[in-house]
């Protein structure tokens, strides 16, 4: 079987793409989709998207981690926006739906400013810190990021008991004297550091911006730099939280997958 793709990376965390309006692909064949993942026997990729029709919106996104467990993706709507707006299916801006509800977004050009879902709670976790801003994040806040056994310690708590059984992504901080953020991410479901993480860099974000009353935080990550920025309520939630930055276009092309794993629904 033979399928058209595309492939996306929205500050290093990238994605293969697919314009799935017909349906044909089987969403229940992951050993597919951890192959198209695959670095070495697929195309490869931390993700896999298709782009559906659902009524109501412009389109639905439908997203696999390399393992083909689901979640919401911050960087992987961004670029979903951007493709959406490359195959035509929207103009410069989105309203489309994901895992944890609808979504609208903002395409200029290779940048793409994304609104999230509401963030209900910043949680405490021993010294730590959890939030879900449409998928888990542990938070931890480090003194140097850039030297951190970001996948060694991220990878035992990840699996640590108190996140079983679904587990979490898990997050470390370093905060810089411009009131920026440095952060590195462990990623579920890539069970790796991916070179950024959308749903963690929010996260992040919003639980230094409030320890440091800021409602616009400049987050780098390996892959680059995003923005996120948002309205603290006075009941301790979180609304209008838009997470920024670029999502471009990096190859297409067309694979084949063999029998035992065809895409055939
Ligand atoms: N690995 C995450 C989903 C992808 C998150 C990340 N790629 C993003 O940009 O938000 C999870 O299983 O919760």
């Amino acid at each position: 079987m033979n399928i058209s793709f595309y492939k996306y990376q929205g500050t290093g965390n990238d994605f293969v793409m697919i314009d799935d309006r017909k349906e044909f692909f089987d969403i229940k064949n992951l050993a597919l989709v951890q192959r198209l993942c695959d670095r070495r026997f697929g195309i490869g990729a931390d993700g896999l998207i298709l782009i559906r029709n659902k009524s109501g919106y412009d389109f639905e996104m439908v997203y696999f981690n390399a393992d083909g467990s689901q979640s919401m993706c911050g960087n992987g709507a961004r670029c979903a926006a951007a493709f959406a707006a490359f195959l035509g299916i929207v103009p410069d801006n989105t309203y489309f739906y994901a895992i944890d509800g609808p979504h609208r977004a903002k395409i200029n050009n290779d940048w793409v400013a994304l609104e999230m879902g509401a963030v209900q709670s910043i949680s405490k976790v021993d010294g730590d810190y959890f939030v879900n801003t449409g998928s888990p994040h542990h938070v931890r806040f480090v003194d140097e990021v850039e030297t951190h056994d970001v996948v060694t310690v991220g990878r035992d708590i990840r699996y640590s008991q108190p996140y079983q059984p679904g587990g979490t992504n898990v997050n470390f901080v370093t905060p810089q004297p411009d009131h920026s953020i440095l952060v590195r991410t462990y990623e579920r479901g890539v069970e790796d550091e991916t070179l950024s993480c959308g749903t963690g860099v929010t996260a992040c974000a919003l639980v230094y911006g409030q320890s440091k009353n800021l409602n616009h935080v400049k987050i780098k990550t390996r892959g680059g730099e995003l923005e996120v920025s948002f309205i603290s309520t006075p009941d301790g939630r979180f609304e209008g939280i838009t997470l920024s930055g670029p999502a471009k276009q990096v190859f297409s092309g067309i694979v084949k997958t063999e029998n035992e794993i065809s895409a055939t629904a």
